[in-house]
């Protein structure tokens, strides 16, 4: 297949992550005899020092051209904590979202046996934990009109939705579970707020097309404890934009690392694949976040070209990293640890020869110590 894929790499660890993604397509590309082709863009703070904006309109032109965007992440601490600041990275992100009509942000959470341990939570609580986030992406209060006073003493963000925008990703969702456990469990804040009502009308309407999924209701703030004290309860989680955002990462916490979380946006234009964390600044150019939320995003794109084997000889190399704990120091138990690169050549070579690659494991060179 012919693919044509726009890598906006972005800031921070982003650059580093992506790396690894481009370097495992490639291999998969190889091994299958695909045709693939990358295309850097610039997006956030990068964008912002080299042309004056986040997204600047080439790299909107070359998503635009592209079958599918593999994007790392954005944000820098530069432009943080400062009130002045009149445009920020992240604006990029959120530009490119809408400009692209990516509507629909799936997060699925899964979690790998032989992390089990490095969750805070008992293995008790989250053992064959399985679900998936459809969080709404290109509405609500991250999109309504702001403002603040002249004064700058009070300010405002304004939520909004419409029937069409919950109606289309709520649909999504629905497909999903029929395909599933037949759960669907939609978060809102119902008790409190009006967008959140509309909601759950258009939910309790549109559910009776489904009528094999079975459909419940949970207010936010209950969620937020439910995804921790009973995760296995859930199969697909329907939510806005602002919930899903918060009740993934926290949902992270259950697998071991958010380094671990991947996504893919479904769009009326196209659609991107991204880690679900950020720009981790803190470990920028250190070559020790973690890839595979990044990796596990590109066997996601796979998927959705319908490259399933492919996408499982991804996974099928994410779990042997795993296994031979060639792993960054956030899901690292052991005295060793492996560099970012290392995670994707091991990944890269796993899918390409994997008979010579576990016959020469033991060489790979591992970092000595586990800070992160
Ligand atoms: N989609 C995105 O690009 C995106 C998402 C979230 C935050 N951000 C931006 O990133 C910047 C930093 O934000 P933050 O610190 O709140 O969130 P973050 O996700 O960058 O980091 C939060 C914590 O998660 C862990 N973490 C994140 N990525 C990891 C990885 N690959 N491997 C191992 N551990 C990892 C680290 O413990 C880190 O301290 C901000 O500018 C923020 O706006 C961007
Ligand atoms: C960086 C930020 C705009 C973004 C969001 O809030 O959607 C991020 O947290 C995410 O989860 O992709
Ligand atoms: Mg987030």
């Amino acid at each position: 297949m012919k693919l044509k894929i726009a890598v906006l790499a972005g800031d921070g660890v982003g650059p580093e992550v992506c790396e690894q993604g481009v370097k495992v397509l490639k291999a998969i590309e190889k091994k299958y005899n695909h045709e693939f082709t990358f295309t850097h863009g610039l997006v956030g703070g990068s964008a912002l020092s080299a042309k004056g904006v986040p997204l600047p309109d080439e790299t909107l032109e070359l998503c635009l051209n592209s079958d599918a965007i593999l994007f790392g992440a954005i944000g820098d601490p530069k432009y943080e904590n400062s009130p002045d600041a009149k445009i920020r990275p992240e604006e990029g992100l959120l530009k490119l979202r809408k400009e692209l009509g990516l509507y629909a942000n799936i997060r699925p959470l899964k979690v790998f046996e032989p992390l089990i341990h490095k969750s805070p939570i008992k293995e008790k609580v989250i053992k064959n934990t399985d679900f998936i986030i459809f969080r709404e992406l290109t509405g609500g209060i991250y999109y309504g009109e702001k403002s603040t006073s002249a004064d700058g003493k009070s300010a405002s963000d304004t939520c909004n939705y419409t029937e069409h925008e919950i109606d289309r990703v709520a649909h999504m969702a629905f497909k999903s579970a029929k395909s599933r456990r037949k759960k669907l469990t939609l978060i809102d804040k119902a008790n409190v707020l009006e967008t959140s009502r509309l909601w759950r009308k258009r939910v309790k309407e549109l559910a009776k097309q489904y009528p094999e999924v079975v459909v419940d209701y949970l207010y936010v703030d209950n969620a937020a404890m439910k995804i921790i004290v009973n995760p296995r309860k859930f199969d697909v989680i329907l939510t806005e934009n602002l919930f899903g955002d918060i009740l993934s990462d926290e949902a992270s916490v259950i697998s071991g690392s958010i380094g671990l979380l991947a996504s893919t946006s479904i769009g009326e234009k196209s659609v991107l694949f991204e880690p679900i964390h950020g720009s981790f600044p803190r470990m920028k150019g250190k070559n020790l976040a973690n890839p595979l939320a990044t990796i596990l995003s590109a066997a996601m794109l796979l998927e959705h070209f319908k490259l399933y084997e492919e996408a499982d000889a991804i996974k099928n190399a994410v779990e042997k990293s795993i296994e031979h704990h060639i792993t960054t120091p956030d899901i690292n138990s052991t005295k060793k640890f492996a560099h970012t690169s290392t995670v994707g050549e091991f990944i890269s070579e796993y899918i390409i020869d994997k008979k010579n690659i576990l016959y020469h494991v033991e060489n790979i060179s591992l970092g000595q110590s586990t800070i992160i």
